[in-house]
């Protein structure tokens, strides 16, 4: 028998059952997500519920300017591309050049190319490169041992009332294990607790897929 505070495990069934009724994918982002595996590249998008999400929090910032570390072939940028306020513009950074290309090319298929500008090199290095800050949303999806820095970059240049997203920070549930000699797991683990303890932001994980942290600037 279940209790009311019984935590309910969010399983494949449970994913489905919010994509049918509230995730609205199109055919584009379907075809971008399903893409064959021979481009060579990992399947290393978001999915679409988180996708969906994304696009919710961009629309609740009141977003007009966005910034994303790690595009690969523009998936999530596409999500929140859609989320933004008439006239917004989103950075987004990818250091691989042929998920660049591609990623251009879906951008044009789901009509969101005059909203997106992709830079292609090393994000830390690049970021420098945008002088439009401060941004109203910052996305991080790039390697997980620089997600310290590209939060602290957040925190310098997201207004007062932004957001800021990272991905991934369950890391497949990697991030529960204490003993871990990984080295991306202890930075995840040390990006939890960095961001836990700032007094700059309002923080908490959203659990669905491979967790979300959410950040509010103050
Ligand atoms: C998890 S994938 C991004 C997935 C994408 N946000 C989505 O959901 O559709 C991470 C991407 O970050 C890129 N990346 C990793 N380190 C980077 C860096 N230092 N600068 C720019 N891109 C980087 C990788 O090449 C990879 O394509």
């Amino acid at each position: 028998m279940t209790t009311v505070n019984e935590t309910i495990e969010y399983n494949e069934q449970l994913s489905q059952y919010i994509r049918n009724l509230f995730v609205v994918e199109d055919e584009t982002l379907q075809q971008i997500r399903e893409r064959p595996p021979k481009e060579g590249l990992p399947p290393h998008d978001i999915n679409p519920e988180e996708g969906r999400f994304l696009q919710l929090l961009v629309r609740a910032s009141n977003a007009k300017s966005a910034v994303e570390f790690g595009t690969l072939v523009g998936y999530s940028s596409i999500w929140i591309a859609r989320g933004l306020a008439p006239g917004g513009k989103l950075f987004t950074f990818e250091k691989e050049p042929m998920c660049v290309d591609i990623a251009k090319e879906n951008f044009a298929k789901a009509n969101v190319a005059h909203q997106i500008e992709i830079l292609c090199g090393d994000a830390h290095t690049l970021v420098d490169s945008i002088a439009e800050a401060p941004f109203d949303f910052v996305f991080i999806d790039a390697e997980k041992t620089g997600y310290i820095d590209y939060f602290d970059w957040a925190l310098e240049n997201t207004r007062p009332g932004g957001f800021i997203v990272a991905h991934n920070v369950f890391l497949h549930r990697t991030i529960l294990d204490s003993d871990t000699t990984d080295e991306g797991v202890k930075a995840m683990q040390m990006f939890h607790k960095h961001v836990a303890a700032s007094n700059r932001v309002m923080s908490t994980v959203f659990p669905a897929g491979d967790g979300t942290l959410v950040a509010v600037t103050a």
